[in-house]
């Protein structure tokens, strides 16, 4: 059913316009599965469309903004979130996270990614990019759910337990990408782990699927200062130099992180247009050091887009949130207030582009709170004051699947159920 959203105090569309007290109409082609969306005063009085051929929502004291994009995650680790805090990040993942992964099985993983794509589609993510073991499990729980999902087959060959024969693991990652590489919804990547966890063959037999099947890359790089030390004593190039010399960099890699880059390999990045994705929330809980370099990377046309990271290092998924980390760091970093503004981050929450989705999805903040009062500039209150949970709505290629708060597809005993598989599950952790 088409969606109109009446009477809108504020709208803010895909290319950072600002628009007042305007309509909003959703329509979906059931045939072409085509979106449309238009925006206008009085759209009902104005079109031959018939009030009861429509789902209408009230828009006043909502601002509409596109959906949010978390385009770096590992949403099962809801599981982990608050297991092991204030940590440095090889201490944490070989003491206490890879050890406790190595206790998940298929069923948990399911329901903390349940859980992961609840908490997001309650903030107004309606796209992910995801990496994480069981990536089956993810797509089953992504399509309960509703929301937009780039799930990466997983890819690390030493040092974790999960990691045993490499040609069964490729593989494994061939077929998952024919099983599901016609879902709409779903896009099925490689996700070769990191430089310091694959070896150079692992790096190219992934490209390798990657091109055979059109599907993205996705890896961690240069995320601490000891991964470029470590990569430098032993090959005496730096993370990014490397990947470019086997091969890898391309517009089809999606890169975490790049926090320890220099110029040059900002220069690097921005040549072979691969895609970053900054997470300043982790890499400031984790201490990875340094910043990654914002005002170089514009400057360079290097495209952005935010992630949270997995639940376990920020330890939530709120792209809202992210937004204000992501304009407050570099503005402390760089003492400069006019670095991070408020179009940049927006852009950069806004991207789903860079993982495979086109957005065309619809959240509505509740600006009915005295922390969103007076506005002043609307898109200064989406970044600077708003948070996940003023999130009202939201809209997913058509479809309705949160509203007034509450999930239209799941009803609050399913949600119980859920938060006591959860409670059994972290039993086993130490
Ligand atoms: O910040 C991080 N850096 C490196 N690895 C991470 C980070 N967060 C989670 N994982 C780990 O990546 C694997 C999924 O493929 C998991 O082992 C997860 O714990
Ligand atoms: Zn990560």
């Amino acid at each position: 059913m088409d969606i109109l959203i009446r009477d809108l105090d504020y709208a803010v569309d895909i290319n950072l316009n600002v628009y007042k007290n305007i309509d909003i109409l959703i329509r979906r082609d059931e045939d072409s599965k085509k979106i449309s969306i238009d925006r206008g005063r009085n759209l009902l009085e104005k079109s031959n469309l018939d009030k009861k051929d429509l789902k209408i929502i009230d828009g006043d004291k909502k601002c509409a903004l596109p959906g949010l994009s978390n385009n770096h995650t590992h949403i099962p680790m809801t599981l982990l979130r608050g297991i092991a805090d204030d940590m440095i990040l090889q201490e944490w993942l070989r003491e206490k996270i890879w050890p406790n992964e190595g206790r998940l099985t298929g069923e948990d993983v399911y329901y903390g990614a349940l859980l992961g794509c609840l908490e997001m589609l309650r903030f107004g993510i309606t796209s992910f990019n995801d990496m994480y073991f069981f990536p089956e499990e993810i797509v089953r729980a992504t399509k309960e759910v509703g929301i937009k999902g780039t799930v990466g087959f997983p890819i690390i060959d030493f040092g974790t337990p999960q990691c045993k024969d490499l040609d069964k693991l490729l593989n494994n990652c061939e077929k998952f990408i024919k099983e599901y590489i016609a879902e709409e919804k779903i896009n099925p990547v490689v996700a070769p782990h990191a430089p310091y966890t694959c070896s150079k063959d692992t790096y190219v037999q992934c490209r390798e699927i990657s091109q055979e099947y059109n599907v993205l890359l996705h890896t961690h790089l240069s995320e601490t200062r000891y991964e470029v030390v470590e990569m430098e004593n032993k090959i005496g190039m730096r993370p990014v130099e490397y990947l470019e010399s086997i091969g890898i960099l391309g517009d089809n890699l999606i890169t975490a992180h790049c926090v320890w880059i220099t110029k040059e390999e900002v220069k690097i990045l921005a040549k072979h247009r691969v895609k970053v994705v900054h997470c300043p929330g982790s890499n400031m809980k984790l201490a990875s050091g340094g910043v990654m370099p914002l005002v170089e990377m514009l400057r360079e046309g290097v495209s952005l887009s935010l992630g949270t990271d997995g639940p376990a290092s920020n330890n939530n998924l709120d792209i809202l949130e992210e937004m204000k980390i992501a304009a407050l760091l570099h503005k402390a970093h760089r003492w400069d207030p006019t670095v991070g503004d408020v179009d940049t981050v927006l852009r950069m929450a806004f991207n789903s582009e860079s993982i495979g989705f086109e957005n065309r999805d619809i959240v509505l903040l509740d600006l009915n709170s005295p922390h969103l009062r007076p506005v002043h500039n609307i898109k200064s209150n989406i970044v600077y004051s708003a948070n996940g949970n003023d999130v009202d709505t939201v809209i997913v290629e058509g479809e309705v699947l949160l509203e007034n708060k509450k999930f239209s597809k799941i009803d609050d005993k399913y949600l119980r159920n859920i938060y006591h598989k959860v409670n059994s599950i972290i039993k086993k952790f130490n």
